[in-house]
Protein backbone atom coordinates (compact mmCIF):
# COMPACT_ATOMS: atom_id res chain seq x y z
CA UNK A 1 0.00 0.00 0.00
CA UNK A 2 1.42 3.48 -0.75
CA UNK A 3 2.30 6.26 1.68
CA UNK A 4 -1.10 7.75 3.07
CA UNK A 5 0.14 11.14 1.62
CA UNK A 6 -0.04 9.00 -1.90
CA UNK A 7 -3.41 7.99 -1.64
CA UNK A 8 -5.24 11.21 -0.89
CA UNK A 9 -2.69 12.65 -3.83
CA UNK A 10 -4.85 10.21 -6.17
CA UNK A 11 -8.43 10.53 -4.68
CA UNK A 12 -9.09 14.07 -4.36
CA UNK A 13 -13.02 13.69 -2.53
CA UNK A 14 -15.29 14.85 -5.06
CA UNK A 15 -17.79 17.29 -4.25
CA UNK A 16 -20.82 18.63 -6.34
CA UNK A 17 -22.24 21.00 -4.95
CA UNK A 18 -25.21 20.76 -2.34
CA UNK A 19 -28.71 19.79 -3.02
CA UNK A 20 -30.14 19.25 0.54
CA UNK A 21 -32.73 21.56 1.93
CA UNK A 22 -30.83 24.03 4.32
CA UNK A 23 -33.43 25.23 7.42
CA UNK A 24 -32.41 27.97 9.65
CA UNK A 25 -33.81 27.40 13.21
CA UNK A 26 -37.27 26.29 12.22
CA UNK A 27 -39.75 25.71 15.48
CA UNK A 28 -39.94 22.11 16.21
CA UNK A 29 -43.73 21.82 15.56
CA UNK A 30 -42.93 23.28 11.54
CA UNK A 31 -40.23 20.84 11.48
CA UNK A 32 -42.24 17.71 12.22
CA UNK A 33 -45.28 18.96 9.98
CA UNK A 34 -43.16 19.66 7.03
CA UNK A 35 -39.27 17.90 6.83
CA UNK A 36 -40.11 15.53 8.95
CA UNK A 37 -43.44 14.43 7.83
CA UNK A 38 -41.91 14.59 4.30
CA UNK A 39 -39.32 12.06 5.29
CA UNK A 40 -36.84 14.33 3.34
CA UNK A 41 -33.31 15.01 4.72
CA UNK A 42 -32.48 18.66 5.21
CA UNK A 43 -29.88 20.22 7.20
CA UNK A 44 -30.69 22.84 10.34
CA UNK A 45 -28.85 25.43 10.82
CA UNK A 46 -28.45 28.13 13.87
CA UNK A 47 -29.08 25.73 16.66
CA UNK A 48 -27.99 26.67 20.01
CA UNK A 49 -26.18 23.55 20.51
CA UNK A 50 -23.22 25.30 22.52
CA UNK A 51 -20.02 25.96 22.13
CA UNK A 52 -18.83 23.03 20.57
CA UNK A 53 -19.13 23.57 16.62
CA UNK A 54 -16.45 26.36 18.12
CA UNK A 55 -14.12 24.30 20.64
CA UNK A 56 -14.14 20.67 19.66
CA UNK A 57 -11.00 20.43 18.54
CA UNK A 58 -9.36 16.70 18.63
CA UNK A 59 -6.92 18.92 20.87
CA UNK A 60 -8.99 20.18 22.61
CA UNK A 61 -11.51 17.03 23.33
CA UNK A 62 -8.18 15.45 24.60
CA UNK A 63 -8.03 18.34 27.43
CA UNK A 64 -11.35 17.31 28.49
CA UNK A 65 -11.56 15.15 32.25
CA UNK A 66 -11.92 11.69 32.07
CA UNK A 67 -11.84 11.85 27.58
CA UNK A 68 -8.03 11.09 26.72
CA UNK A 69 -7.75 7.39 28.94
CA UNK A 70 -11.14 6.42 28.05
CA UNK A 71 -10.56 3.49 25.59
CA UNK A 72 -12.41 3.44 22.92
CA UNK A 73 -12.53 0.56 20.15
CA UNK A 74 -11.56 1.95 16.74
CA UNK A 75 -11.38 1.08 12.88
CA UNK A 76 -7.86 1.42 11.61
CA UNK A 77 -7.26 0.98 7.77
CA UNK A 78 -4.59 1.68 5.51
CA UNK A 79 -6.92 2.51 2.82
CA UNK A 80 -9.24 5.77 3.05
CA UNK A 81 -12.53 3.52 1.59
CA UNK A 82 -13.97 1.89 4.48
CA UNK A 83 -15.35 -1.07 3.10
CA UNK A 84 -17.82 -3.50 5.65
CA UNK A 85 -18.50 -6.16 2.72
CA UNK A 86 -14.74 -6.82 2.68
CA UNK A 87 -13.47 -5.74 5.69
CA UNK A 88 -10.65 -3.81 4.96
CA UNK A 89 -9.90 -2.55 8.51
CA UNK A 90 -9.25 -3.81 11.62
CA UNK A 91 -10.81 -2.64 15.31
CA UNK A 92 -8.00 -1.60 17.67
CA UNK A 93 -8.99 -0.54 21.57
CA UNK A 94 -6.73 2.46 22.39
CA UNK A 95 -7.44 5.09 24.54
CA UNK A 96 -9.21 8.08 23.48
CA UNK A 97 -6.72 10.34 23.50
CA UNK A 98 -4.15 8.49 21.52
CA UNK A 99 -6.95 8.28 18.48
CA UNK A 100 -7.01 12.14 18.68
CA UNK A 101 -3.33 12.63 18.47
CA UNK A 102 -3.63 10.06 15.69
CA UNK A 103 -6.10 11.87 13.56
CA UNK A 104 -4.61 14.88 14.09
CA UNK A 105 -1.18 13.56 12.62
CA UNK A 106 -1.02 14.03 8.81
CA UNK A 107 2.55 12.16 8.60
CA UNK A 108 0.35 8.73 9.82
CA UNK A 109 -0.07 5.81 7.49
CA UNK A 110 -3.44 4.52 8.60
CA UNK A 111 -6.65 5.96 8.65
CA UNK A 112 -9.02 6.04 11.74
CA UNK A 113 -12.94 6.20 12.47
CA UNK A 114 -14.28 5.49 15.70
CA UNK A 115 -18.09 5.20 16.00
CA UNK A 116 -18.50 4.83 20.08
CA UNK A 117 -20.29 2.54 21.41
CA UNK A 118 -22.11 1.23 24.78
CA UNK A 119 -20.51 0.52 28.12
CA UNK A 120 -21.48 -2.46 28.19
CA UNK A 121 -21.53 -2.73 24.29
CA UNK A 122 -23.20 -6.42 23.76
CA UNK A 123 -26.16 -5.14 25.92
CA UNK A 124 -27.13 -1.70 25.54
CA UNK A 125 -26.49 0.89 22.70
CA UNK A 126 -23.93 4.37 22.83
CA UNK A 127 -24.79 7.11 25.33
CA UNK A 128 -22.16 9.56 24.85
CA UNK A 129 -23.52 11.80 26.71
CA UNK A 130 -23.60 9.76 29.88
CA UNK A 131 -20.25 8.19 29.23
CA UNK A 132 -18.32 11.10 28.66
CA UNK A 133 -19.93 13.48 31.07
CA UNK A 134 -17.45 16.58 30.02
CA UNK A 135 -18.90 16.62 26.48
CA UNK A 136 -22.07 18.69 28.50
CA UNK A 137 -19.97 21.83 29.24
CA UNK A 138 -19.76 22.06 25.09
CA UNK A 139 -22.92 20.48 23.95
CA UNK A 140 -26.84 20.59 24.23
CA UNK A 141 -28.25 18.08 21.93
CA UNK A 142 -31.35 19.25 20.08
CA UNK A 143 -33.99 17.11 21.75
CA UNK A 144 -36.56 19.40 20.75
CA UNK A 145 -36.42 17.83 17.10
CA UNK A 146 -37.30 13.95 18.44
CA UNK A 147 -40.66 14.50 20.17
CA UNK A 148 -40.43 13.35 22.91
CA UNK A 149 -37.04 11.93 25.66
CA UNK A 150 -39.03 8.12 24.88
CA UNK A 151 -37.93 8.32 21.24
CA UNK A 152 -34.57 9.05 21.87
CA UNK A 153 -32.34 5.85 21.08
CA UNK A 154 -28.89 6.04 21.43
CA UNK A 155 -26.02 8.88 20.97
CA UNK A 156 -22.41 8.39 18.99
CA UNK A 157 -19.85 10.27 18.43
CA UNK A 158 -17.25 9.76 15.31
CA UNK A 159 -13.99 10.95 15.07
CA UNK A 160 -12.47 10.69 11.82
CA UNK A 161 -9.64 10.84 9.97
CA UNK A 162 -9.22 13.33 6.73
CA UNK A 163 -10.43 11.35 3.55
CA UNK A 164 -11.96 8.45 5.29
CA UNK A 165 -15.12 7.42 3.73
CA UNK A 166 -17.59 5.73 5.14
CA UNK A 167 -19.11 3.06 3.23
CA UNK A 168 -23.07 3.20 2.12
CA UNK A 169 -25.41 1.92 4.70
CA UNK A 170 -28.88 2.51 6.14
CA UNK A 171 -30.03 2.94 9.63
CA UNK A 172 -33.21 2.26 10.68
CA UNK A 173 -33.74 4.98 13.08
CA UNK A 174 -34.05 8.53 12.36
CA UNK A 175 -30.64 10.29 13.11
CA UNK A 176 -29.78 13.89 13.87
CA UNK A 177 -26.10 14.13 12.46
CA UNK A 178 -24.18 17.23 14.19
CA UNK A 179 -20.92 18.07 12.86
CA UNK A 180 -18.77 19.35 15.25
CA UNK A 181 -15.44 20.10 13.71
CA UNK A 182 -14.29 19.61 10.26
CA UNK A 183 -16.23 19.41 7.20
CA UNK A 184 -17.54 16.03 5.97
CA UNK A 185 -19.52 15.09 2.28
CA UNK A 186 -22.85 13.45 3.02
CA UNK A 187 -24.50 11.72 -0.07
CA UNK A 188 -28.19 10.44 0.62
CA UNK A 189 -30.12 8.11 -1.49
CA UNK A 190 -33.64 7.70 -1.34
CA UNK A 191 -35.46 4.61 0.19
CA UNK A 192 -36.69 4.43 -3.94
CA UNK A 193 -33.39 3.14 -4.93
CA UNK A 194 -32.84 0.22 -2.27
CA UNK A 195 -32.90 -1.75 -4.87
CA UNK A 196 -30.08 -0.41 -6.77
CA UNK A 197 -27.64 -0.38 -4.05
CA UNK A 198 -26.32 -4.18 -3.83
CA UNK A 199 -26.91 -4.43 0.10
CA UNK A 200 -25.96 -6.97 1.99
CA UNK A 201 -27.60 -6.42 5.35
CA UNK A 202 -27.50 -2.66 6.03
CA UNK A 203 -24.29 -2.08 4.16
CA UNK A 204 -24.01 -1.36 0.12
CA UNK A 205 -20.72 -3.92 -1.56
CA UNK A 206 -20.37 -0.93 -3.92
CA UNK A 207 -16.80 0.23 -2.70
CA UNK A 208 -16.45 3.60 -4.64
CA UNK A 209 -19.54 5.62 -4.70
CA UNK A 210 -17.49 8.12 -7.70
CA UNK A 211 -16.45 5.75 -9.70
CA UNK A 212 -18.37 2.79 -9.32
CA UNK A 213 -17.53 -0.99 -10.94
CA UNK A 214 -20.11 -0.49 -13.63
CA UNK A 215 -20.20 -4.04 -15.19
CA UNK A 216 -20.58 -5.69 -11.81
CA UNK A 217 -23.11 -3.42 -10.18
CA UNK A 218 -25.19 -1.48 -13.30
CA UNK A 219 -27.81 -0.15 -11.45
CA UNK A 220 -25.67 1.43 -9.15
CA UNK A 221 -25.96 4.41 -11.69
CA UNK A 222 -29.24 5.04 -10.71
CA UNK A 223 -29.09 5.23 -7.23
CA UNK A 224 -26.29 7.39 -7.89
CA UNK A 225 -27.92 9.71 -9.83
CA UNK A 226 -31.03 9.95 -7.79
CA UNK A 227 -28.75 10.93 -4.36
CA UNK A 228 -28.28 14.36 -2.83
CA UNK A 229 -25.10 15.87 -1.53
CA UNK A 230 -24.30 17.72 1.16
CA UNK A 231 -21.55 19.48 2.89
CA UNK A 232 -21.52 19.58 6.35
CA UNK A 233 -19.95 22.15 8.35
CA UNK A 234 -19.33 22.69 12.11
CA UNK A 235 -22.91 23.88 13.44
CA UNK A 236 -24.87 22.05 10.70
CA UNK A 237 -27.42 19.48 11.91
CA UNK A 238 -28.42 17.14 9.03
CA UNK A 239 -31.62 15.15 9.60
CA UNK A 240 -31.49 11.88 7.94
CA UNK A 241 -34.48 10.05 7.77
CA UNK A 242 -34.54 6.27 8.31
CA UNK A 243 -33.77 4.22 5.23
CA UNK A 244 -31.83 7.01 3.77
CA UNK A 245 -28.45 4.93 2.79
CA UNK A 246 -25.71 7.49 3.19
CA UNK A 247 -21.93 7.77 2.39
CA UNK A 248 -19.61 10.30 4.36
CA UNK A 249 -16.50 11.28 3.10
CA UNK A 250 -14.10 13.35 5.66
CA UNK A 251 -12.88 16.56 3.95
CA UNK A 252 -9.42 18.35 4.16
CA UNK A 253 -9.17 17.29 7.51
CA UNK A 254 -10.11 15.57 10.71
CA UNK A 255 -14.05 14.89 11.47
CA UNK A 256 -15.82 15.12 14.59
CA UNK A 257 -19.25 14.66 14.75
CA UNK A 258 -22.24 12.97 16.79
CA UNK A 259 -25.59 11.71 16.08
CA UNK A 260 -28.24 11.04 17.98
CA UNK A 261 -30.71 7.83 16.80
CA UNK A 262 -34.21 8.61 17.32
CA UNK A 263 -37.60 6.16 16.85
CA UNK A 264 -39.96 7.15 14.01
CA UNK A 265 -41.98 4.24 14.38
CA UNK A 266 -44.22 3.11 17.77
CA UNK A 267 -41.14 1.30 20.05
CA UNK A 268 -42.97 -1.84 19.65
CA UNK A 269 -41.98 -1.72 16.54
CA UNK A 270 -38.65 -2.11 16.45
CA UNK A 271 -36.35 -5.29 17.79
CA UNK A 272 -35.66 -5.27 21.69
CA UNK A 273 -32.39 -5.67 20.58
CA UNK A 274 -30.45 -3.31 18.44
CA UNK A 275 -27.45 -1.66 19.26
CA UNK A 276 -26.52 0.62 16.48
CA UNK A 277 -29.75 1.82 15.57
CA UNK A 278 -29.97 -0.39 12.10
CA UNK A 279 -31.94 -3.40 13.11
CA UNK A 280 -34.66 -3.14 10.66
CA UNK A 281 -37.83 -2.67 12.15
CA UNK A 282 -39.86 -5.76 13.26
CA UNK A 283 -42.13 -6.31 10.50
CA UNK A 284 -39.60 -5.74 7.68
CA UNK A 285 -37.48 -8.59 9.09
CA UNK A 286 -40.25 -10.52 9.37
CA UNK A 287 -40.99 -9.80 5.96
CA UNK A 288 -37.18 -10.19 4.29
CA UNK A 289 -37.22 -13.69 6.19
CA UNK A 290 -40.69 -14.82 4.30
CA UNK A 291 -38.45 -13.39 1.19
CA UNK A 292 -35.66 -15.72 1.93
CA UNK A 293 -38.03 -18.37 2.19
CA UNK A 294 -39.89 -17.65 -0.84
CA UNK A 295 -36.35 -17.24 -2.52
CA UNK A 296 -35.76 -20.92 -1.79
CA UNK A 297 -38.67 -22.61 -3.18
CA UNK A 298 -38.52 -20.93 -5.84
CA UNK A 299 -34.74 -22.17 -6.75
CA UNK A 300 -36.19 -25.69 -7.04
CA UNK A 301 -38.07 -24.34 -10.48
CA UNK A 302 -36.30 -23.66 -14.02
CA UNK A 303 -35.50 -20.25 -14.55
CA UNK A 304 -38.61 -19.68 -16.92
CA UNK A 305 -40.80 -20.68 -14.04
CA UNK A 306 -38.69 -18.74 -11.31
CA UNK A 307 -38.96 -15.65 -13.80
CA UNK A 308 -42.64 -15.69 -14.39
CA UNK A 309 -43.05 -16.17 -10.31
CA UNK A 310 -40.78 -13.79 -9.20
CA UNK A 311 -42.53 -11.06 -11.94
CA UNK A 312 -45.93 -12.21 -10.09
CA UNK A 313 -44.84 -11.51 -6.87
CA UNK A 314 -43.00 -8.11 -7.89
CA UNK A 315 -46.18 -6.93 -9.41
CA UNK A 316 -48.47 -7.85 -6.30
CA UNK A 317 -46.03 -6.24 -4.16
CA UNK A 318 -46.33 -3.13 -6.11
CA UNK A 319 -49.87 -2.61 -6.40
CA UNK A 320 -50.45 -4.25 -3.02
CA UNK A 321 -48.16 -2.08 -1.32
CA UNK A 322 -48.61 1.68 -3.51
CA UNK A 323 -45.22 1.27 -3.96
CA UNK A 324 -45.88 2.97 -7.22
CA UNK A 325 -47.52 5.91 -6.53
CA UNK A 326 -45.30 5.89 -3.03
CA UNK A 327 -42.13 6.41 -5.82
CA UNK A 328 -44.28 9.10 -7.61
CA UNK A 329 -44.83 11.20 -4.18
CA UNK A 330 -40.93 10.96 -3.38
CA UNK A 331 -39.74 11.77 -6.38
CA UNK A 332 -42.61 15.19 -6.34
CA UNK A 333 -40.29 15.72 -2.96
CA UNK A 334 -37.47 14.99 -4.09
CA UNK A 335 -37.80 17.38 -6.73
CA UNK A 336 -38.31 20.38 -4.40
CA UNK A 337 -35.25 20.75 -3.25
CA UNK A 338 -32.64 22.67 -5.66
CA UNK A 339 -30.85 21.28 -8.57
CA UNK A 340 -32.73 18.16 -8.19
CA UNK A 341 -35.21 18.78 -10.64
CA UNK A 342 -35.44 16.65 -13.56
CA UNK A 343 -32.55 14.14 -11.43
CA UNK A 344 -34.86 12.74 -9.19
CA UNK A 345 -38.16 11.90 -11.14
CA UNK A 346 -35.98 10.75 -13.72
CA UNK A 347 -34.25 8.17 -11.45
CA UNK A 348 -37.85 7.90 -9.23
CA UNK A 349 -39.82 7.26 -11.96
CA UNK A 350 -41.60 3.18 -12.12
CA UNK A 351 -39.15 1.41 -13.64
CA UNK A 352 -41.81 -1.68 -14.33
CA UNK A 353 -42.14 -4.69 -13.60
CA UNK A 354 -38.84 -5.79 -14.58
CA UNK A 355 -37.10 -3.24 -12.84
CA UNK A 356 -39.40 -3.99 -9.44
CA UNK A 357 -38.73 -7.84 -10.10
CA UNK A 358 -34.62 -7.14 -10.08
CA UNK A 359 -35.58 -4.53 -6.77
CA UNK A 360 -37.54 -7.93 -5.30
CA UNK A 361 -34.64 -9.83 -6.40
CA UNK A 362 -32.21 -8.01 -4.70
CA UNK A 363 -34.39 -7.88 -1.79
CA UNK A 364 -35.04 -11.28 -1.63
CA UNK A 365 -30.81 -11.79 -1.12
CA UNK A 366 -31.04 -9.32 1.96
CA UNK A 367 -29.20 -11.61 5.42
CA UNK A 368 -28.93 -9.33 8.24
CA UNK A 369 -26.28 -8.91 9.35
CA UNK A 370 -25.23 -7.13 13.00
CA UNK A 371 -23.08 -4.34 11.69
CA UNK A 372 -21.87 -1.35 13.11
CA UNK A 373 -22.39 1.66 11.48
O1 LIG B 1 -20.71 11.10 9.98
C1 LIG B 1 -20.31 9.96 10.04
O2 LIG B 1 -19.13 9.67 10.27
C2 LIG B 1 -21.25 8.82 9.81
C3 LIG B 1 -22.65 9.20 10.08
C4 LIG B 1 -23.60 8.05 10.12
O3 LIG B 1 -23.44 7.04 9.49
C5 LIG B 1 -24.78 8.20 10.95
O4 LIG B 1 -24.90 9.20 11.69
O5 LIG B 1 -25.63 7.30 10.91
FE1 LIG C 1 -25.35 5.84 9.53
Amino acid sequence: MAPKSAVLARQPARTSGTNVRRVHRPLPADFKNTIAAQRVPAVISGLDIGQAPWTWTPSYLASLDGVPEKLVSVHVSRDPKLDFVRKNFKYVVMPFGELLAKVNDASDDNFYYLRSIGENPRKEPAHALLQFPSFARDLKLPSEFWGSEDNYFSAVVRVSSGDLQLWTHYDAMDNMLIQLHGEKRVLLFPPSVSGDLYLEGSSSVVRDVDDHDRESFPRFARARKAALEVILQPGDVLYIPALWAHHVTALHGPSIALNVFFRHLPTSGYPSKDLYGNADPIAAASALKSINSAIESLKELPLDYRVFYAGVAAARLESELGVESARRALATVNDDTPKSRGMNSRATKGTGVVGTVLSALACLLITRRASRK
